[in-house]
């Protein structure tokens, strides 16, 4: 977190020198904070988890920062840098499909480019677009969407090999002391689908829909702390605090989202997978620009035809429900609830509503 602070104030000063002065001397002095931030991060951390990931253009005369990549939830590990704005994740075949189906599918604005496998240091990867490159430092929001995320086939596996999880049993308590039962506490494990469960009920999974994983704002605070974000107005909190009362990037969020509900129920894709733990990546920069895109396919599996979901109906095992649009309409529900809100409360970046 230190090392992302002193980033993220060095990115600062090189937006401030660039605008007041433009000239070569403020370019000089950027640079060097630039680059010694970076050497110090690539010393201790290169391309891990979250909470401090360092992406730069080569040096130009510009000197602007491309930006820093963050990665906000997910498997430690899983991502590198690729070439020309485009991500490496850790190879996943389930993935995989799903991506290649859904550059054809009417989806296709609304999740990253795929470009293929890439076979890198003795592993493969999927080659994706940085969905973060196009802003500048960026203010970012994962959003897991869904009212479960355990798929019916870890359900079905999960009920043959009942394998204990010790991390998911240190993960419980370290959370909760008193969550698990006296026969959990003996073993000192969990079964993931009791672990998974506890978690969509502690958070809003199972109440909305959706439960914040992250969020990352451009002053380069990042808060991963969501896992008892349960009630609607805890959601609406960490909602307002991350669009930090900007009602143009409010709208714009809004209007994202409802697009994509309607291609949503549109899409052959979606309507033929069982979609769980997919996340909703949200990013803003100062200048006003917004997006959403649909990220994580790895647990997007096909559904035998001719079975199709709603995406609505509640779960109930076997009907392979995911919730995944019941979330979205609580989702677009809280953001338009939030609109006069946050226009009548006064303030600077609001509009009418
Ligand atoms: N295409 C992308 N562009 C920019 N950032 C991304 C992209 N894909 C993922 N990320 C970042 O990486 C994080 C984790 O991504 P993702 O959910 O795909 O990882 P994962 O390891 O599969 O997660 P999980 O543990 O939920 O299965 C996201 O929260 C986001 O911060
Ligand atoms: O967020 P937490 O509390 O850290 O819990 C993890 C989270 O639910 C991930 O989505 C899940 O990976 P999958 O979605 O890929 O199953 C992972 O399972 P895992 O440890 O078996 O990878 C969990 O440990």
């Amino acid at each position: 977190m230190v090392l992302l602070d002193g980033v993220a104030m060095a990115q600062c000063w090189a937006c401030r020198l660039r605008s007041r002065f433009a000239s070569g001397v403020a370019c000089i002095f950027a640079s060097v904070c630039l680059l010694l931030n970076l050497c110090s991060v690539h010393q201790s951390k290169s391309w891990s988890k979250l909470k401090s990931m360092v992406h730069f253009s080569p040096l130009a005369f510009t000197l602007k920062p491309r930006h820093s990549w963050v990665q906000l939830a997910g498997h430690t590990g899983s991502f590198t840098a690729g070439d020309g704005g485009r991500l490496l994740k850790r190879y996943c075949e389930c993935e995989q499909r799903c991506l290649e189906k859904l550059m054809k599918d009417v989806l296709r604005p609304y999740v990253p480019g795929y470009y293929g496998v890439l076979h890198k240091d003795e592993q493969d990867f999927n080659i994706m677009d940085d969905l973060l490159t196009d802003f500048d430092m960026p203010s970012i929001m994962d959003c897991k969407m869904g009212s479960r995320t355990c798929l019916e086939e870890e359900l079905i596996k999960a009920k043959e090999c009942q394998r204990l999880r010790r991390d998911m049993y240190e993960k419980m308590i370290s959370v909760d002391p008193a969550a698990p039962t006296e026969e959990e506490r003996a073993q000192q494990g969990v079964l993931k689908p009791r672990y998974m469960r506890w978690r969509e009920t502690l958070s809003s999974t199972a109440t909305l829909g959706f439960r914040i994983e992250g969020i990352k704002k451009a002053d380069g605070s990042c808060n991963t702390g969501f896992k008892k974000t349960k009630h609607r107005e805890q959601v609406v909190k960490a909602f307002e605090d991350f669009v930090d009362g900007n009602v143009q990037i409010l709208k714009s969020y809004l209007t994202r989202l409802e697009e994509l509900r309607s291609v949503l129920e549109k899409s052959d894709f979606f309507r033929t997978h069982e979609v769980v733990g997919s996340s909703l990546l949200f990013v803003h920069d100062a200048s006003g620009k917004a997006s959403v895109w649909m990220i994580d396919f790895g647990k997007t599996v096909p559904l035998p035809p001719p079975m199709t979901l709603d995406h609505r109906t509640p779960w109930v095992e076997g009907n392979r429900e995911d919730g995944y649009l019941w979330g979205m309409d609580n989702l677009i529900d809280i953001f338009g609830s939030m609109l006069p809100r946050t226009a009548c409360d006064g303030d600077q970046n609001s509009e009418e509503a």
